[in-house]
């Protein structure tokens, strides 16, 4: 299994050079990296650095626009950099990043497989055996809580389960490190505080590296061993914010601790100037 206990801290790249995680203990890093789609005149991204420990959880926060879904597709190597590069476990980004699971805002499941077979395609397409791919999906459904729920399709499913099978279908080969963008947004506010717990708890079980995009402060706070906060568009980075909130998390716990209000102040006076920046710009 290669989710285990997070033990190491990473740091913006643009930190002191001495803290840097050793290669080995090093899931992601951005070196300047600029990214600009064809035909627009500004980069969706402009000399991003920036580095991901294993095992960390990260959070990445920034205004809408400002390119944090670029920063997860440079990661998945489906776009390349135009200036700097993005290295992956200590080698560079230079095509599909296999070891990558990606969690999309739509859960994204095939409509014409069951549960089971949605959770299992990854593992057919790994060629993992049949008893055990019976055997790890069976043990994702129960973590998932989806139990009861094998064969149905994704049309009988509300949008929350459909959400905890797409978690299940992209963590069950074992992934690297697990690309998050904004999984929860679509989803009612009792039924997203039931996922980020439930997220938390397989999260302190497993412990792999994640990356998670959202626009959600609090969310960014309960989850993340640590925040990047991104300036508005295009994107640098504005600062990477320690969490240092103990494991294992309880949401309700810690929404009424005090290090939770002194956190939350910080991101959003961080956050809150980027908006205002980003207003004086688009004026
Ligand atoms: N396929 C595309 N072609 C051209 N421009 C794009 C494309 N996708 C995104 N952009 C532009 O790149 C910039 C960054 O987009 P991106 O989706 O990464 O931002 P984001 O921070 O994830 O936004 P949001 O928070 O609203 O989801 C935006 O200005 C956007 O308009």
């Amino acid at each position: 299994m290669q989710w285990r206990r997070p033990e190491s801290v990473g740091a913006p790249a643009s930190a002191s050079r001495d803290a840097r995680p050793a290669v080995e203990d090093e899931a992601l890093r951005f070196e300047d990296v600029t990214f600009g789609f064809a035909g627009s005149a500004r980069p969706a991204i402009r000399d991003v650095s920036f580095r991901v420990a294993r095992r960390k959880f990260v959070a990445v926060i920034g205004p809408s626009g400002c390119g944090k879904s670029t920063i997860l597709n440079l990661s998945a190597g489906l776009l390349s950099p135009v200036r700097g590069e993005v290295y992956f476990g200590g080698r560079k980004v230079e095509k599909i990043n296999a070891e990558a699971a990606y969690v999309t805002q739509s859960a994204n499941l095939l409509p014409w497989l069951t549960v089971e077979r949605n959770i299992g395609l990854a593992l057919k397409f790994r060629d993992v055996g049949e008893s055990e791919r019976r055997e790890r999906v069976a043990r994702w459904i129960s973590l998932v809580g989806l139990e009861g729920f094998e064969h149905h399709y994704p049309r009988e499913l509300s949008g929350g389960m459909q959400k905890r099978a797409s978690i299940a279908r992209a963590l069950v080969y074992d992934p690297s490190i697990v690309l998050m963008d904004e999984p929860f947004g679509p989803l009612d506010a009792i039924t997203r505080l039931n996922l980020q717990q439930e997220l938390l708890d397989i999260w302190q079980q497993q412990s792999g590296t994640v990356v998670f995009v959202t626009h959600d402060l609090s969310e960014a706070i309960c989850l993340a061993d640590e925040v990047i906060v991104m300036s508005h568009g295009p994107a640098t980075v504005r600062k990477v914010l320690p969490v240092p909130i103990e494991r294992p998390r309880d949401i309700g716990a810690i929404l009424e601790s005090p290090e939770y209000a002194s956190i939350y102040r910080e991101l959003w006076e961080l956050f809150h100037a980027e908006l205002d920046t980003s207003r004086k710009v688009a004026a």
